[in-house]
């Protein structure tokens, strides 16, 4: 293992040194104080740290493009509404990202600018970014930004998102948010200075310095939320994460804030997830782990073969049912006839429609029904497969 802080070549994480774009999270659990409420230090702590790879002027990984993907709006907005803790219902934690968030962003700007630098806002939610020209439209915002010189400062867009369609942790929005923006690093900042093998309270539990892939997992106990108390999802949404990301060709460092800079630096600190495949077309990571189904089109054995053997289009002809309401665009499930989820797909009809459909031709439809019934159900680039 190599030590922290002397710098030569072989004691560098030499690709997490090298990326240029790299996608920064941070947890509420790192930005507030004991009492509830955003801590300016923190943030300026970290701040000091990331202007320091942004600015163009210094050497080193100094032009570095780096998206803030920070949490924190509810936990900043509890003081000023007078709430002692995180409050359970989905209304009130709205109201308090919504005040929060202001501040939160405030802060950064004030942060930013004492080294020049300019911050943008970008609230996501989750069921958008599945959508194409959504997608597109985020993608080119951000990319944008960077291309200026600002920094994104990314967070789930808390005041619509509704409970079915939220994240809640920042955790897996980071991931997205990577491979959105094509990153080649993902840097996961929390209070913890990594992954342990236990909870990390328990005497006896170590750092786990790399993650190869899911062998490396294997009885690790992966638990929640810490003492602090003000972050959502805990180790698991972390290291469900790291996987995706991983999983999409880009690297993960998981640590503590305090050892942002040497994370940044590529020195030996925390946990290093290495990558474990290759970047996946754009949008359908979104679809497959950001969305929420609207509804379920059910496949004749037929139609499953050729969605995940031959990896085509679903048509009409495929179609043997048809479950819950939803509208031509929305994300809906694709099962067999035994119910198991093999897909997801955005769909190009209403679910009222369906039942018209089922079993047809495209070629008997349009005869029948008009020339805007010729068309898939599911077109293949709106559609990823879903592993067993
Ligand atoms: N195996 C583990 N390794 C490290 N931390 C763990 C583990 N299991 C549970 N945790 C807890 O996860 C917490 C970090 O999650 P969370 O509170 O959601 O932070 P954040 O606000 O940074 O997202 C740590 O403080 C730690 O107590
Ligand atoms: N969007 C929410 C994130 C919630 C949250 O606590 O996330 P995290 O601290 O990353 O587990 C917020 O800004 O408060």
């Amino acid at each position: 293992m190599a030590s922290a802080g002397t710098g030569t070549a072989r004691d560098l994480r030499q690709d997490v040194r090298d990326a240029r774009r790299v996608v920064v999270k941070i947890g509420s659990s790192s930005l507030t104080t004991a009492a509830g409420g955003l801590d300016a230090d923190r943030v300026d702590a970290l701040v000091d740290v990331l202007a320091r790879h942004v600015a163009p002027a210094g050497g080193g990984t100094a032009g570095r493009q780096i998206v803030v993907v920070s949490s924190g709006a509810i936990a900043a907005g509890l003081a000023p509404l007078g709430l002692a803790r995180r409050p359970r219902d989905l209304a009130r934690q709205q109201a308090a990202a919504s005040v929060g968030q202001g501040l939160l962003v405030a802060r950064y700007t004030a942060s930013f600018a004492r080294y020049g630098l300019r911050v943008g806002q970008v609230l996501l939610t989750s069921d958008d970014t599945s959508r194409r020209a959504h997608y597109r439209n985020a993608y080119r915002t951000l990319d944008q930004l960077l291309a200026m010189g600002a920094v994104p400062i990314v967070n789930e867009n808390d005041t619509v998102a509704t409970d079915e369609i939220r994240f809640g942790d920042n955790d897996r929005l980071a991931a997205l948010v990577a491979h959105l923006v094509r990153a080649e690093l993902l840097v996961l900042l929390s209070d913890v200075d990594g992954l342990y093998d236990g909870n990390p309270a328990t005497p006896g539990t170590s750092l786990i310095e790399e993650v190869r892939g899911p062998r490396d997992l294997a009885g690790v106990e992966i638990g929640s939320i810490g003492r602090a108390g003000v972050g959502t999802g805990g180790m698991v949404t972390k290291v469900e994460a790291a996987r995706i990301a991983a999983a999409a060709g880009i690297p993960v460092v998981l640590t503590s804030a305090v050892r942002a800079a040497d994370a940044l630096a590529g020195r030996h600190t925390g946990t290093y997830f290495h990558r474990t495949g290759r970047r996946s077309a754009g949008r359908l990571l979104w679809l497959a782990h950001a969305s929420t189904p609207r509804g379920a089109l059910v496949l004749d054995d037929g139609a499953v073969r050729a969605v995940v053997e031959r990896r085509t289009s679903l048509l009409p002809a495929g179609l043997a049912g048809v479950e819950g309401e939803f509208s031509a665009g929305d994300p809906v499930e694709l099962r067999d006839a035994a119910g198991r989820a093999v897909a997801r797909g955005l769909v190009n009809f209403d679910a009222r429609e369906i039942p018209r459909l089922i079993g047809r031709s495209t070629h008997d439809l349009a005869r029948e029904l008009g020339p805007a019934y010729e068309r898939e159900v599911v077109h293949r680039d709106d559609l990823v497969l879903l592993r067993p």
